[in-house]
């Protein structure tokens, strides 16, 4: 009976969340002018196929994210790392279902929500109009933004210094507004959890909540990405670690081990070596 209880924890443990299948995302950008006459235009004439039509019409591509695979489950949380331009947001788009793939597929159980710094809300609404707006964009009921919406106010702290959630969202300060962002998706338990940034604009102690939130979402049954440039908040809150350099997966493991690599590359000069390319610690199945 035990031992039946012991195997359905682990079982339940490994329940897939998302699946990233060899996924490729390009971007097209339009109206890069390769005009007739010039050295762009004669270099296009002799390229071929598709390629050969986007560039006539000044299409650029980006290729942001190249052959990535991973499998994420119930109760992690991962921090997606990288240098600038990487592709951690585009990949977390993908995957939140904002962006289509080019090759590969990406499989969510459940609804993902993505969490940027740049999410919606009205500016020229009040915080309590966002927070209404906001929680019903999510899913919640009248209701359930109705009783929870005491504790996002305190969440976010955004009356601590004075009764701003009366005030329009053009009023606050870019911190007070991410912080605003992040306890109305924190409101709602989610399957999948895609957080941009989102902590790095808080102060400290708002910080630490969120931290301590994205544990508790953990609990509830979700599965948490979170996409920083704050080592610490990712050492603190993810125990898991998908570092992306130029769009590839460069390593996937357990946070401390990938953040050592990662900090070597960053700052080689701190003594680590930089690791070879393409290391990929597995995470056990
Ligand atoms: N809308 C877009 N159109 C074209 N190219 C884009 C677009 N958004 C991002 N890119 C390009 O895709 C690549 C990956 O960008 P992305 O924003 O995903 O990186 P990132 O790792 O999140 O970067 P950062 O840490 O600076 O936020 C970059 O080369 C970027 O220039």
């Amino acid at each position: 009976m035990a031992e039946n209880a012991e195997t359905a924890e682990i079982t339940a443990e490994r329940i897939p969340t998302v699946i990233v299948d060899d996924v490729d995302i390009v971007y097209r950008v339009n109206g890069t002018g390769a005009g007739r006459g010039t050295a762009t235009a004669a270099l296009n004439r002799i390229l071929g196929g598709r390629r050969k039509a986007e560039a006539r019409a000044g299409v650029r591509t980006v290729h942001a994210v190249r052959k990535v695979s991973f499998t994420a489950y119930k109760g992690e949380a991962i921090g997606l790392i990288g240098t600038n331009g990487s592709g951690k947001s585009t990949l977390l788009k993908a995957v939140a279902g904002l962006l289509p793939t080019e090759n590969g597929r990406i499989f969510t159980h459940g609804q993902p929500s993505l969490l940027g710094v740049n999410a919606a809300l009205m500016n020229d609404l009040t915080g309590e109009r966002n927070v209404h707006l906001g929680g019903l964009a999510m899913g919640m009921s009248r209701e359930e933004v109705r009783e929870r919406y005491d504790d996002i106010v305190g969440f976010s702290g955004i009356n601590e210094k004075g009764d701003f959630i009366t005030l329009p969202m053009r009023t606050y300060s870019s911190g007070m507004a991410a912080r605003l962002r992040f306890s109305i998706a924190a409101a709602k338990d989610h399957d999948v959890l895609l957080i941009d940034e989102a902590l790095a604009t808080g102060d400290r102690s708002f910080q630490k909540r969120s931290e301590d939130r994205i544990r508790e979402l953990r609990k509830e049954a979700g599965t948490v990405f979170l996409v920083s440039h704050n080592n610490k908040s990712i050492r603190d809150t993810c125990d898991r670690v998908l570092w992306l350099e130029r769009g590839e997966l460069r390593m996937d493991g357990p946070t401390d081990e990938v953040l050592e690599a990662y900090e070597a590359f960053t700052n080689p000069k701190a003594g680590k070596a930089e690791p070879k390319k393409q290391t990929k610690v597995s995470v056990p199945a």
